[in-house]
């Protein structure tokens, strides 16, 4: 693999931060049993459950954007679910657990809801909101909650000791924020984490993958309630009681705020954030418990401006940091992988058939025509320059095209089908694949999960060659971060990303700018690669002249959104209505 040889950054910081926060959750979890004192017992399991609480709401903050400031009442409703199902109506536990599991559910697709409209700090003050209220509906609805005086409870056979002094409660314990941990790392290396991911930093780019953000929404909210009402559960025969007062928007300050302070994303971070903001307050100064939302908030204030990445992101940075020193910027070549992927190719030429056909197509902004009564015809297996002046409207017929913008008149179809008011991600899904002008690389992603998701968003049968290009990209790549790549490269990466989704119709979106001479040759004989040997239809936007005519079968320029010449490269180049356009260019 001719990929220029440097250090493989193969330490994986997420599995590692896994590692110490399971012998960390080991210290609560069986430390105080081992050392046989009750009190400690009793309030380590409970830092434990808030660590796992802490654990979902660092999932559904970070990995899936959604700024929910009201996990407390989440966990608070899996609770008395349970406490009113057990305690005042006599089920069985485990029934009146699952029931519990269920109202937490129910309140996460409450939250999910507003989620569909409102996003980040409007979504946190609607959770909140709810956060607030919860523990008055509790005391009104007292008919069926027991109002103020809460619900006691007693699982015996929960909390007498089976194995070592340990009940099923506390090995519960023990465990569970362990596996809360592991489904976190798991759910962020799957297809769910990385999907979630990009439809909570780019909608766009993830409703052009195939991707709908509202069901990721609704999907990170539902795994969030069943986490944090697993907590709920574990919390009632913990305490022994439930009340409003246990529930008030303090709690949900807790998770938050340990999310923020430990910090944001790193696996490690809840757990750091509820030593720091619930055992301080809580154990160490107890005796000042009436100012523990003022000490959560000095201590979240103080953690911020100390460490603005929170404690383990500031360590994580300063170590990306000293990784950095000395390596400058990040390669990422494709000459390698094309080499590999060239040989022994027969080529083929454009079909007849249509792949992309526009017909009468007009999109206005306001009083600006973008698109004006284009017609436009893009045949399979072709590549099909756009070109035109910058505001000429190129861009804007590639969003019309991709879903992510509807024409105000006229038509368009994709592989003969009417997609005019198709979704975004229902084209994505018939197996088109685009790049932006500005490239949607996730820093927050490893490189190889940046390519991945193109993987993920592939919709037919994997072909040999792509497979045998995804596992050589993975080795090459390993864990290394996205964080270096100049501009470029980033172009690169995206335009590899709709290669690895083995789209049969790609938009390009000036894939060359900021792209060396090299780079500029190896991308053309990727399109090439695209079109020749795969069948892909290209659509190419490019202000770089030379290189559309020199891979370009059909080229189009558009001029104030108006096609105004559309034919073979020798043809346009002659035509007296783009003369003007190559004064500078070989083509004048
Ligand atoms: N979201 C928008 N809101 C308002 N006007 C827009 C919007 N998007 C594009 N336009 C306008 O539509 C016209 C066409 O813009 P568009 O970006 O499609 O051109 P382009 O050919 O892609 O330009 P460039 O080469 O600079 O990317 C411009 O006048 C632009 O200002």
């Amino acid at each position: 693999m001719a990929v220029e040889s440097k250090p493989k950054g193969r330490f994986n910081s997420d599995l590692t931060q896994v590692w110490i926060g399971v012998a960390l959750i080991a210290i609560t979890g069986f430390g105080p049993v081992i050392l046989g004192n009750s009190y400690w017992i009793h309030t380590f399991q409970l830092v434990n459950i808030y660590i796992a609480a802490a654990i979902f709401q660092n999932m559904l903050f970070v990995d899936a954007g959604q700024k929910s400031f009201g996990q407390g009442a989440i966990l608070g409703l899996a609770a008395y679910g349970a406490a009113i199902l057990y305690g005042l109506h006599d089920w069985p536990f485990a029934l009146a657990a699952l029931g519990g599991i269920v109202a937490a559910v129910l309140g996460g697709l409450l939250f999910a809801l507003p989620a569909l409209r409102v996003q980040g700090f409007h979504l946190g003050f609607v959770t909140m909101s709810a956060a607030i209220v919860f523990p008055q509906l509790l005391v009104t609805l007292d008919k069926w909650t027991n109002g103020i005086n809460g619900i006691s409870v007693s699982v015996p056979e929960l909390t007498n000791p089976v194995v070592f002094g340990m009940s099923p409660l506390a090995i519960a314990v023990a465990v569970f924020p362990m596996i809360a941990l592991f489904a976190h790392y798991g759910i962020r290396r799957s297809k769910l984490g990385r999907s979630m991911f990009v439809a909570a930093l780019s909608p766009e780019a993830a409703r052009s993958l195939g991707i709908k953000p509202g069901v990721m929404r609704f999907t990170a909210f539902i795994v969030a309630s069943i986490g944090t009402g697993i907590c709920g559960i574990l919390y009632l025969p913990t305490v022994a009681f439930v009340s409003p007062q246990g529930f008030n928007i303090e709690l949900s300050f807790v998770f938050f705020f340990a999310v923020v302070v430990g910090g944001r994303g790193q696996m490690l971070g809840p757990i750091i954030g509820i030593w720091i903001v619930f055992i301080l307050p809580n154990i160490l100064l107890a005796q000042f418990v009436e100012y523990r939302l003022l000490m959560y908030g000095t201590l979240t204030l103080l953690a911020v401006l100390i460490f603005p990445d929170g404690i383990v992101g500031s360590i994580e940075r300063l170590r990306a940091k000293r990784k950095q020193t000395g390596g400058g910027e990040q390669a990422f070549r494709i000459d390698g992988f094309l080499a590999n992927l060239q040989s022994g190719k027969v080529a083929r030429s454009p079909s007849e058939e249509i792949a992309v056909e526009v017909r009468n197509g007009t999109k206005k902004f306001g009083e600006v025509v973008a698109v004006s009564a284009v017609d436009l015809k893009v045949r399979k297996g072709e590549v099909h320059g756009l070109i035109g002046a910058n505001g000429s409207g190129k861009t804007s017929l590639l969003n019309v095209l991709s879903g992510l913008s509807r024409l105000n008149s006229g038509s368009f179809t994709i592989n003969g089908v009417d997609a005019t008011n198709m979704a975004a991600d229902r084209i994505a899904n018939m197996s088109l694949g685009r790049t932006f002008q500005a490239p949607r690389i996730f820093s927050q992603l490893s490189l190889w999960d940046n390519l991945k998701i193109g993987v993920d968003a592939r919709v037919g049968p994997a072909s040999a060659d792509i497979t045998a290009l995804a596992k050589a990209m993975e080795e090459t790549f390993g864990q290394d971060s996205a964080t270096l790549l100049s501009h470029g490269q980033r172009r690169l990466v995206e335009v590899m990303r709709t290669v690895l989704k083995e789209a049969t119709i790609v938009l390009f979106d000036e894939p060359a700018a900021g792209l060396s001479q090299g780079e500029r040759t190896n991308f053309a004989n990727l399109v090439r690669f695209l079109s020749r040997q795969m069948g892909k239809t290209v659509i190419l936007v490019e202000h770089d002249l030379d290189l559309v005519w020199g891979i370009a079968d059909t080229i189009t320029v558009l001029e104030q959104g108006r096609v105004v010449s559309s034919g073979k490269p020798d043809v346009v180049a002659k035509d007296p209505a783009v003369q003007h356009m190559f004064v500078g260019s070989r083509h004048a």
